[in-house]
Parts: C-alpha cells; sequence; structure tokens
C-alpha cells in the first residue's frame, strides 16, 4: 500500500459521487443512465457547471469502460474479475479522469480514494492509491501503447482501441463490407466515442424551426440549437418542439411520404413506446386527413406514448396489445404500419454508453426471432395495396436485413421490397451517401450511420403489400 502524500478530502465531490452512483447502478441494477443521471442531478440541485460535469464524468466512464479495464488490469497485476465490484468503479472513474479529462491528478487520486473509503474496506482504499498512482505516473499514450501491446490480434486491438466489444464490431465491419465500406470502421467507432449535440424536431405543421437554430442536413424538420437550453425551448412550444434523431425523423417520414395519402387512411405505429414517431407519424396524418393509432405492450411505456402524443391534434388512440397478435386480430385493418422494432440498439452507441457492455451476441438471436414475428404479424394487418416500414436502431444485419430477406422468401408475391433509398433521398434536405447494395428481392433498404450521415444508425425498409393478394400467408 502507498500511502497518500496529502490525506485525501473526507467527502467527496457531489458530482463525482453522483457519477459514482450511477456507474454502479449500471454495474449492479442494469439502471439506465440517461434516466438515472438527470434524477440524481436534480435531487441533489447541482449548478450547471457541476451537473455538466457529473454527466461528463458517468458518459466518459461508461462509454470508455471496456478500455479502462484492462488500463486497471495492467496497472493492478490482476485481472478486474479479482476486483471488488464497487472498487472497480471506483477505479473506472478515476481512470477516466487520470486519462481523459483535466482534472488534477493530485485531485483525482485523493477524491478516489474518499470515494473508496466510502463504498469499500481498509485494503481497499490502500489498493485503490496504489492503482491509481500508478496509473498516473505514464501517460495517456504510454498507457494506449501497453494496453495495444497486450492485445491478443488484430480486432482485440482494435477493440481495445476504440473501447467496443470485438462481437461489435466485427457486426459493424459486415454491415459496412455489405456496402464496400468496411474500410470506415474505425471513423464509425470513432463516432461512437463522441457525445452527439442534442437533436430536435419542429412538428410538421405544428412548429417551425426557431431562428438562430442549424436546421439539419437531411431531415426537413430537425435542427440543433448551438446555444440555449433545449428543454426551455421543448417546454415554451409545449412539446411541438422535441427532441428526436435525425435519424428516427427520417424513418417516420419514409413510411409518412412514401405515397401520397389518401384522406381517412388508417395508421398504426405497431410498437410506439416511448411516443417519438408517433408523434411526427401524427403530426404528418393530421396534415393529411389520415388517423393514427398507437400500440404498445408495455404499460408504463404506453402511458408515455399517451403524453408524447398529447401536443398533436387528431385523436391518437393508445392500444396496450402484443403486436405479435395484431396481424390475427386486426387482419387487413391498417393502410401503413410503422415497426420500429425492438433491437439491440446497436446504432444508438453514442447516446447510450453503458449498452455496448450490456448487449450480448445472444440478445441478437433472442431479438430476431421477436422482430421476425412482429414484421409477419404487421404484414398481416396491412390492407391489401398498404405499405409497411421495417425499422431498427441497429445496423447489425441479423436484425436488418436479416429480418427483411427472411420475411419477404416467406410472404412471396404477395409482398414487395419498394425502393426505400429512393423514398428517403426525396425526402432529405441534402442527398445522402448511400451506397447501392444488391438486393436479390429487388427494391433498396436503408442504413443510416453515425460517422457519415451524423444521425444513429437507423435502418429503414420499406414494403408493399400487393393489392390483389387474400391478405393472408
Ligand atoms: C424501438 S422501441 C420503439 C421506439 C418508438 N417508435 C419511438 O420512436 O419512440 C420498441 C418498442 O417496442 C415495444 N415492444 C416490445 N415488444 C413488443 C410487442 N410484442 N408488441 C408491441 N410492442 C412491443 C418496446 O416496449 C419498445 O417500447
Amino acid at each position: 500500500m502507498t500511502p497518500t502524500q496529502a490525506p485525501p478530502p473526507s467527502t467527496v465531490q457531489p458530482a463525482r459521487r453522483i457519477a459514482y452512483d450511477v456507474l454502479a447502478a449500471v454495474s449492479n441494477d442494469d439502471a439506465y443512465a440517461n434516466l438515472l443521471l438527470p434524477t440524481l442531478i436534480a435531487r441533489a440541485a447541482l449548478n450547471s457547471a457541476d451537473a455538466g460535469l457529473a454527466t461528463e464524468l458517468t458518459y466518459g466512464t461508461l462509454r470508455l469502460r471496456g478500455y479502462y479495464d484492462r488500463v486497471i488490469a495492467i496497472a493492478a497485476g490482476r485481472d478486474i474479475s479479482q476486483i471488488d465490484a464497487g472498487i472497480l468503479d471506483v477505479l473506472r472513474l478515476g481512470a477516466h479522469q487520470l486519462l481523459a479529462t483535466r482534472v488534477a491528478p493530485h485531485a483525482a487520486v485523493n477524491e478516489s480514494v474518499a470515494l473508496a473509503r466510502r463504498v469499500g474496506s481498509r485494503s481497499a482504499v490502500g489498493f485503490t492509491n496504489g492503482v491509481l498512482r500508478t496509473i498516473s505516473r505514464s501517460t495517456p499514450d504510454e498507457w494506449r501503447e501497453r494496453v495495444l501491446a497486450a492485445a491478443k490480434n488484430p480486432d482485440d486491438r482494435l477493440a481495445a482501441d476504440f473501447a467496443h466489444p470485438a462481437w461489435i464490431l466485427r457486426a459493424f465491419r459486415q454491415a459496412l463490407a455489405l456496402e464496400g465500406r468496411a474500410d470506415e470502421l474505425e471513423q464509425l467507432l470513432a463516432a461512437d466515442n463522441e457525445a452527439p449535440r442534442v437533436n430536435l424536431i419542429a412538428l410538421p405543421g405544428l412548429a417551425e424551426v426557431p431562428e438562430g437554430a442549424e436546421s439539419n442536413r437531411h431531415s426537413p424538420f430537425g435542427f440543433t440549437l448551438s446555444g440555449g437550453d433545449p428543454d426551455a425551448a421543448i417546454r415554451h412550444e409545449n412539446g411541438r418542439l422535441r427532441v428526436q434523431d435525425e435519424g428516427s425523423q427520417l424513418a417516420a417520414l419514409a413510411l409518412s411520404r412514401v405515397r401520397p395519402t389518401t384522406a381517412g387512411e388508417r395508421w398504426l405505429d405497431l410498437c410506439a413506446g416511448p411516443g417519438g414517431k408517433t408523434a411526427l407519424l401524427g403530426a404528418e396524418a393530421a396534415l393529411s386527413g389520415a388517423t393514427v393509432t398507437a400500440n404498445e405492450l408495455v404499460p408504463a411505456r404506453a402511458q408515455l406514448v399517451r403524453r408524447a402524443v398529447a401536443p398533436v391534434p387528431g385523436d391518437i388512440t393508445v392500444t396496450e396489445l402484443d403486436g405479435t397478435q395484431v396481424g390475427e386480430l386486426q387482419p387487413e385493418a391498417w393502410d401503413r404500419i410503422l415497426v420500429d422494432a425492438p433491437c439491440t440498439g446497436l446504432g444508438a452507441l453514442r447516446r447510450r454508453p453503458e449498452a455496448r457492455w450490456r448487449k450480448t451476441a445472444k440478445d441478437v438471436a433472442d431479438l430476431t426471432v421477436l422482430q421476425q414475428s412482429l414484421f409477419l404479424s404487421a404484414f398481416d394487418a396491412l390492407k391489401p395495396g398498404g405499405v409497411m416500414a421495417y425499422v431498427t436502431c441497429s445496423p447489425h444485419l441479423a436484425e436488418t436485413r436479416g429480418v427483411v430477406t427472411d420475411a419477404l422468401r416467406r410472404l412471396g408475391p404477395a409482398a414487395e421490397l419498394l425502393d426505400t433509398a429512393r423514398v428517403v433521398q426525396s425526402i432529405a434536405v441534402e442527398s445522402l451517401d448511400l451506397p447501392a447494395v444488391d438486393s436479390p428481392d429487388g427494391g433498396t433498404t436503408v442504413q443510416l450511420w453515425p460517422h457519415r450521415h451524423g444521425t444513429d444508425a437507423m435502418f429503414i425498409a420499406l414494403i408493399a403489400k400487393s393489392p390483389s393478394t387474400g391478405g393472408t400467408r
């Protein structure tokens, strides 16, 4: 045990304490950082500088957790599985401050030691002190060299360097390779490690993009605010302005604008919670004389949908059915259906910092079964001549083209994959760089990317049901 030179403070600064509490809740209780952090910041009434510090420490540590674990293992001379979980989170937070922030090294070490005193044993305090002092004695570049030198193979090296699990980077590489763009992998991994700017939408027909805002490159209704508080802008407009990724906007608009709407059309959002895309579909429907119903299996999330659509005109009904049953319960009932399927969320790693460490390849297998079932159920619920959008915020090929190809094979001539890329390009303000991908089924799909388009990695496929089909499988 190496004694500290100055005695560590007996209390921990609130921003660090909150960051630690979030890390611990993520590790122990599967908490979501983006939900818990704002609650803890509000409860502690942090000023905006401290709130900013707590956010940076939490998100930065969670995003690069896998990298910091490698540094800690080298500095501690033991596998991280042999370190107490609470102390490991203290060390991760300390490593982040030492290697990626301007926090003075003595403050990073001393505050971490004070935190270790609150959450660990006496020996853990000395251990924390020793490990963090070891880390502080080398520069970030020296640590990077050491970590990369310890990698087992080229993919492990890339996984270490960009703090992504190897199975995820392989899935990304496969999806990019299909577009002939495997060489973009490092740009994509780097983009996942950048905090995105908060993106908003002015719901069409209900609000205008505010003056001074920076309009999105592609979505006609999206924008970012260079200064000011997005929450205040949203409150001021009573929800007619809202936070929404540009890719999500394009996905909902692909369905609402795939073809002109006939007044009286009935649209269904099959997996609607928390309701961001329902609100946009609702605004679009109100402009064109269609009506929207939202469905969400989880009652608490259905409640969020009701809240999300409150500012939108037109009576949007919210049901709580299992979407996989809707085809049977409501056959041939809908003109358009959005299937924004539950997915791994690998396309939104920028915004969900812990997600990459929580998901496993097994999740993909489970989810594709559900996605397939939702797809087929939605198809049965479409009227002959109707059109559906299958959407995921994941670029994993099993969740995207795999599900679509499989469904089209089962459905035969009753289903037609439309030219989704043409529809999305017709909506986009500035043309999107969308490499053509050969499709055995005709038609096209769209894969958006953070590094190329500045959006989440949304996948969009538009599928039409033949007007002459009996409608059943
Ligand atoms: C990707 S999210 C939808 C996001 C939403 N469209 C938005 O833009 O705000 C998928 C949703 O599907 C819901 N879900 C999961 N299984 C479902 C099922 N069997 N039927 C209907 N909804 C389901 C999840 O609870 C989740 O809220």
